[in-house]
């Protein structure tokens, strides 16, 4: 099995794929390693040494065809695989990101969102049916037998004093990847991985010269 490829490494490959995806827009047909390096302020060598993790080659003097290395990078990082997920939290936030028409490009569907709002019960957001909370277990049950598909992502966007007990609810119904959105450090078990998102941290990492 190769070896699994580093958080820092998948997050310059997915700026590599906007600068592809750009380029192909362009009608640029091939990028160098160099041009890449040059638009993200970052080493020639370190590009390439990405690149390499997508055992995509490049011609002397042209470079990369955009086309092909977009492609190896989307299935390398496994864009085309589907995964469905859950949103907790129908507020600002979920409503937000259950509306990102980019996620289905990552291979991200929105299964379902729940609510404990009665007035958003039983409401559709970008399609999508929003559920009262409890019914998290039904509706991950139905999925599976129904549609044939295990829902095992869940993006928590409720507010702080309802995140852990959420989070109690989404590994009930087998849920292994929590991407918490809310500021509480949540309580689970090993065997499920949390991503903790923080839009505040990110700005103080990045003003913090
Ligand atoms: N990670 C970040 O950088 C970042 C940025 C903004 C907000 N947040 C966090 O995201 C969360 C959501 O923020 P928001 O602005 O969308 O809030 P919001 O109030 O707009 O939305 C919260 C939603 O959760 C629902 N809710 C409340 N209690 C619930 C429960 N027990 N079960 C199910 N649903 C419940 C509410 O009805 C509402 O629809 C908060 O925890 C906030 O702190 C994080």
């Amino acid at each position: 099995m190769s070896a699994p490829i580093s958080g820092k490494a998948i997050k310059r490959l997915i700026l590599y794929h906007y600068i592809l995806s750009d380029c192909l827009l362009k009608e640029n047909e091939y990028i160098s390693s160099q041009q890449i390096a040059e638009l993200l302020k970052i080493d020639d060598s370190q590009v390439r040494k990405d690149i390499a993790l997508c055992a995509a080659s490049g011609k002397s003097n042209v470079g990369y065809n955009t086309k092909e290395l977009k492609k190896s990078i989307e299935q390398l990082l496994g864009f085309k695989a589907q995964k469905a997920a859950f949103i907790l939290g129908a507020g600002n936030l979920g409503s937000a990101l259950a509306k990102h028409a980019d996620f289905a490009d990552y291979g991200l569907d929105i299964a379902a969102l729940f609510d404990n709002d009665p007035a958003k019960i039983d409401t559709l957001l970008n399609g999508k049916k929003i559920y009262p909370l409890s019914e998290l277990y039904h509706v991950a049950t139905h999925e599976q037998l129904v549609n044939k598909r295990k829902v095992e992502i869940a993006i928590l966007t409720v507010p702080a004093s309802a995140a852990q007990s959420s989070a109690e609810l989404l590994v009930r119904a087998q849920i292994k990847y929590i991407w918490n959105f809310t500021p509480v450090v949540l309580s689970v078990p090993e065997d499920v991985r949390v991503c903790n998102e923080n839009l505040i941290g990110n700005f103080l990492d990045f003003t913090n010269d």
